[in-house]
């Protein structure tokens, strides 16, 4: 499963903190992405291996963005920030409108990424596996 987890400046410590509590579940075979400075802290902090793509602010949600256009990620935690305008903001909407457009699971919040992680451990996202298989080539 590719996994995208992103965290604004002021939710970094808490997406570090979720990842710590359940860097078994993380550490199972997937495929681990985020934007630059999420991913640097929580390298620092683990021993997840994880893609880093450009900050949010010079492009990453949008970098992230392209793989959900492509149905390439399965699954994204997008620890916002809800009380501080980002300069960023059109980036971000179109990332969450992606994310709609493909049906791809996606947690704004602690509370619904504890859920999302708890099913990925029992297997519920196997589906996304069958989406990989079948999905269709670059049409001509
Ligand atoms: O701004 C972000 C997401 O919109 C996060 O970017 P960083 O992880 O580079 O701080």
């Amino acid at each position: 499963m590719n996994i995208a987890l992103i965290a604004h400046d002021r939710k970094k410590d808490e997406m570090v903190n979720f990842v710590i509590a359940y860097e078994p579940v993380f550490e199972q075979g997937h495929q681990l992405f985020a934007t630059g400075t999420t991913g640097t802290r929580i390298m620092e902090n683990t021993k997840l291996r994880v893609h880093r793509f450009m900050s949010g602010p010079l492009g990453g949600d949008q970098q992230i963005g392209a793989m959900v256009a492509a149905n390439e990620m399965d699954l994204i935690i997008f620890l916002r920030d809800p009380l501080m305008a980002q300069p960023h903001e059109p980036d971000i909407t179109a990332l969450l409108r992606l994310c709609d457009v493909q049906g791809i699971p996606v947690a704004t919040n602690v509370a619904t990424a504890e859920i999302l992680v708890k099913a990925l451990y029992r297997g519920d996202f196997a589906w996304r596996e069958l989406v990989h298989k079948y999905k269709p080539g670059i049409e001509e």
